[in-house]
């Protein structure tokens, strides 16, 4: 693998990625360098940092970043002392001009993400990645909406590529225990010593930390997470509540829990609009299966067309709309509207 590492499980921190939907891509280099410098402080060992919907994502339909991603990784590079920086890109969104950027910007960790049932289009991203000497890490992503072993199947097309872990992705916060532990065990089966495994929760039901343990039980050597839960939707697995319940259960993540604890109230919290929730909109998420970063958008037109968003949200997930999808959420809301 390209990392040697006496852990037993590496976190991978996504606040300054997941949780730039929660910001609204709204990030400065200031809060790129305090936060990077309070997670490399606790020992974290990965943290992400790009737009919320990767390279390229800034954009009308996902919405405008204040600062350059570039500029962004850059800051995050010159902070961190221990932690390697990760960026993630969605084929299509980013292309791979953008992923040499992030290279020559001095990032470490490549991660590409498609629909759970879309590996092919990104195979040759990975090999660029590759080639570029970039540790790669494959996303999954609505992995609830397919059953273990076709997720199985496509996991072997990011590890054909040259991916080095491929993540279950539960964009929507939506498996429930054994669905998650049921997809890692697929996958690792499938994979072998071809591929690590990891595992990306949403606490949209209030799982992340119950299913990333159940992840690594079967077999997950990554685990991401956001310090906080600054991430979309009710937001990710807390990193400071993962690190203290695998620091009690024996697991080595190098993670100092106390720091940790202390960098959620003292650096992260302060950067945040407010707290990710698990309120009506989040549950509905993860009841309906919708993806996680929905949330947003959906209170955007809530507050446009005068329907409340969870109405809006479960249509999406009648409709069973995928990341790139957003745009329909404004037809949903005119129909409501209309009713
Ligand atoms: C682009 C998405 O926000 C990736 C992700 O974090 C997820 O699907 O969950
Ligand atoms: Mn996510």
């Amino acid at each position: 693998m390209a990392y040697s590492t006496d852990l037993d499980v590496r976190v991978t921190d996504s606040s300054l990625r997941d949780g730039s939907h929660a910001k609204q891509h709204q990030f400065t280099v200031e809060h790129v360098r305090s936060i990077v410098g309070a997670l490399d402080g606790a020992g974290v060992p990965v943290i992400e940092v790009t737009h919320g919907d990767g390279l390229g994502g800034s954009s009308f339909n996902y919405g405008f970043s204040r600062t350059p991603e570039q500029e962004l990784i850059r800051a995050a590079v010159e902070t961190a002392r221990r932690a390697t920086i990760a960026f993630l890109m969605l084929p299509g969104l980013g292309v791979k001009d953008d992923i040499r950027a992030a290279a020559d910007n001095g990032a470490g960790i490549c991660r590409i993400a498609t629909h759970c049932t879309e590996a092919d289009i990104a195979v040759q991203h990975f090999g660029l990645a590759r080639d570029l000497g970039l540790e790669t890490v494959g996303f999954l992503m609505m992995a609830h909406s397919t059953p273990p072993e076709n997720l199985a199947k496509q996991a072997r097309i990011m590890a054909d590529a040259g991916c080095q872990c491929v993540y279950v992705v539960d964009s929507a916060g939506a498996l429930v225990m054994e669905e998650t532990s049921d997809r890692v065990a697929a996958m690792v089966a499938e994979l072998g010593a071809d591929a690590q495994v990891g595992f990306h929760g949403h606490e949209n039901l209030g799982l992340g930390v119950a299913n990333s343990v159940l992840a690594v039980r079967a077999g997950a050597t990554q685990i991401d997470g956001s310090t906080r839960r600054f991430g979309a939707g009710a937001g990710n697995t807390p990193v400071e509540a993962f690190a203290a319940v695998a620091e009690k259960l024996g697991l080595r993540t190098g993670i100092d829990t106390l720091r940790i604890i202390d960098a959620a109230e003292d650096v992260v919290r302060p950067v945040m609009d407010g707290e990710c929730l698990l309120d009506r909109a989040s549950l509905t998420m993860g009841h309906a299966g919708v993806y996680s970063s929905f949330l947003k958008h959906a209170d955007r037109q809530a507050e446009r067309y005068g329907v409340p968003a969870a109405r809006i949200l479960m249509e999406a997930g009648r409709r069973r709309l995928v990341g790139g999808q957003e745009d329909q959420l404004i037809d949903i809301a005119i129909a409501l509207q209309e009713k």
